[in-house]
């Protein structure tokens, strides 16, 4: 069948709701919610103009008609293709959905279709009604990142949504912390809150993946919700095919409202900083800030938030979105992404750079020297700053940050650092915990740029770090403590930082005989031999609180093995004050695992030279 196609009309600020009939292609039509104050979206460049086609329109479970979805036509031009329950499972990435929705780069068949899609909706919704036991109807907003398959997957989630008998809005083009907020805004006005969103995104992903990120009010969903959602889908994808294959006709009526919600959450932002600098009108007058949002949907931070606040903003980089990311990958870690903002920042004589990646639920920034505000100087960074305003709370990181950010966090901050487990949301839940036991922390951050607040709901957003920096820039020149980014750059001052840094990689081939079990017991047993060589080698001591993997000191440096998150993989991250001693730990690493034999240890022979 095919999919929504021909001109959409764009409205802003949903007030009040009539059903037009929106203009589609020869085979249904949608009836339409409108408001009495059309206005445009915000334009959105790149490929993901709106022109309601998306790139692959291939066949949808819901068949319109006339401003009624009948399910499973009997028109229907291709069977539902038979999908299994693990096939669903497969498709969970800790606690987000990612799969591939684009077909054609080899060894990467499509999983996320938009009958899988609309199915996965669906099973949204159906954990959603659990949840909240409640018979009024449900509202779930929608929002996409600059993705190509975003069009396509935004008209599959809506039709499995009104399958289930939720109300639909669609953001459009918005940023994942966007989408957690709209279902804390209170203003009917907007059709606020939402009881459940759902952020299209596959962050920094390569531009064929996409996946969903959900979220109610209570924050993000967790692994076991993903679990349940999938679960579900793949009943209900059975249910469907099953009707499918005996030609069954189901009719589900559906309409969609489409709100500007970006302005309304930028306007927050906006805000925030006015109040932060003593309620002034343009607190960032005269501070010149670049931006690169990498082709991902961070553009709006420049024209929505630096510039309402009096910033000049010329040189800003990568705002189109252009799901190809034509420039560099939308992704703070990324070398290459640091920098060409470095670049931008240089070129442009600016105070500040700031860099956010795909959905921006993680930023980075650049000081006017060049240097950079990531990993774990931005986490110094923020920490200084929560320690200002919370003098002695726990700071919760992930496991990969580094002894001298203790050192720095504890002696020069005065507050804790409370390493935990790598994973935005283990980090983010675990200082959620610290607090329910008494134990204060504001202040949930990685390495990999996600940082969230307890002020901000523990919502991991790269804009909201971003703006406490702006707080910080513009109460510093109001106090007189200087003008540019130099009041960023000292509150660092103090952090020792290793000479050698690296990560490596270490692969477990998945198809070789893992002796009977899982990947993930093979890397077990892995770490279990490594701990006992640690353990009998006097020059090594074992970390003696750690939560992942094995972290150990020795030659001045540390090391750190453990299981990566979602892929069979031991990534090694090694930090010394010198190549020799990070070589020498690298060396003890090979010595212990190099009888497992469905390790790829290529990358550490490499590093140690053998
Ligand atoms: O365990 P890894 O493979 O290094 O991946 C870990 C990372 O996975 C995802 O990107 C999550 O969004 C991050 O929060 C997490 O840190």
């Amino acid at each position: 069948m095919a999919a929504i196609s021909g001109k959409v009309v764009q409205h802003n600020l949903v007030a009040k709701c009539c059903q037009q009939n929106r203009e589609l292609s020869t085979k249904y039509q949608l009836h339409y919610c409108t408001l009495n104050r059309c206005n445009s979206l915000p334009p959105v460049g790149g490929k993901l103009a709106w022109n309601g086609n998306s790139t692959m329109q291939r066949g949808a479970l819901s068949k319109f008609r006339r401003g009624v979805i009948y399910c499973n036509a009997a028109s229907s031009a291709t069977a539902i293709p038979f999908v299994e329950k693990s096939d669903f499972l497969k498709l969970q990435n800790g606690s987000d959905i990612r799969g591939v929705a684009v077909d054609g780069v080899e060894g990467e068949p499509l999983t996320l279709t938009e009958p899988v899609t609309e199915a996965i909706a669906a099973g949204f919704a159906g954990w959603l009604k659990k949840k909240y036991d409640s018979s009024k109807r449900l509202r779930v907003s929608i929002g996409h990142d600059s993705r190509i398959s975003a069009q396509k997957l935004q008209d599959a989630v809506s039709q499995g949504l009104a399958r289930a008998g939720v109300e639909v809005i669609q953001y459009g083009l918005a940023s994942t912390p966007a989408m957690f907020n709209s279902t804390l805004t209170v203003d009917e006005e907007f059709s606020c809150p939402v009881d459940g969103s759902i952020m299209i995104t596959a962050s920094h992903l390569p531009y064929n993946r996409n996946g969903f990120k959900f979220f109610t009010r209570a924050g993000g969903l967790g692994k076991p919700d993903i679990k349940d959602i999938l679960e579900r889908a793949a009943e209900i994808y059975k249910n469907i095919a099953n009707e499918d294959s005996k030609g069954a006709e189901t009719a589900v009526s559906l309409s969609v409202k489409r709100v500007d919600y970006m302005s309304i959450y930028a306007s927050n932002l906006v805000a925030a900083v006015r109040r932060a600098a003593g309620n002034i009108e343009k607190p960032l007058e005269g501070f010149h800030i670049v931006v690169d949002a990498g082709n991902g949907a961070g553009g709006f931070f420049v024209g929505k938030v630096l510039e309402p606040l009096g910033a000049i903003t010329s040189g800003s980089q990568f705002l189109e979105p252009d799901g190809l990311f034509p420039n560099h990958i939308p992704n703070p870690e990324d070398k290459t992404a640091m920098k060409a903002i470095t670049k931008a920042v240089l070129d442009n004589r600016a105070d500040l750079g700031i860099i956010f990646d795909t959905d921006v639920d993680r930023s980075a920034a650049v000081d006017s020297s060049g240097r950079e505000f990531n990993r774990n100087r931005l986490i110094a960074l923020m920490s200084a700053i929560v320690l200002e305003e919370h003098p002695g709370t726990t700071i919760v990181t992930d496991s990969v940050t580094s002894d001298g950010l203790t050192t720095f966090i504890e002696k020069k901050l005065g507050g804790k650092h409370h390493r935990f487990k790598r994973g935005y949301k283990n980090v983010i839940d675990e200082a959620i915990r610290l607090n329910s036991v008494g134990e204060e922390a504001h202040l949930a951050i990685e390495t990999s740029g996600h940082g969230a607040l307890k002020e901000n709901h523990w919502l991991d957003d790269g804009a909201y770090l971003m703006v406490k920096l702006l707080n910080k820039l513009a109460s510093a020149r109001t106090s007189g403590q200087g003008s540019g980014s130099k009041v960023l750059t000292d509150m660092v001052e103090g952090l020792e930082e290793p000479a050698v840094a690296v990560e490596l990689r270490l692969k477990i081939d998945n198809q070789s005989d893992l002796i009977g079990g899982s990947f993930r017991d093979y890397g077990e047993a892995v770490l279990k031999q490594l701990e006992n060589t640690v353990d009998s080698d006097a020059k090594l001591l074992k970390a003696p609180v750690n939560y992942e993997g094995v972290r150990v000191s020795g030659y001045g440096g540390w090391f750190l093995l453990r299981l990566s998150l979602h892929d069979p993989v031991l990534p090694l991250n090694i930090e010394a004050p010198s190549n020799e001693a990070a070589v020498k730990l690298a060396h003890d690493v090979l010595n212990a695992v190099k009888e497992f034999t469905a390790l790829d240890t290529s990358a550490l022979t490499k590093f140690v030279g053998a």
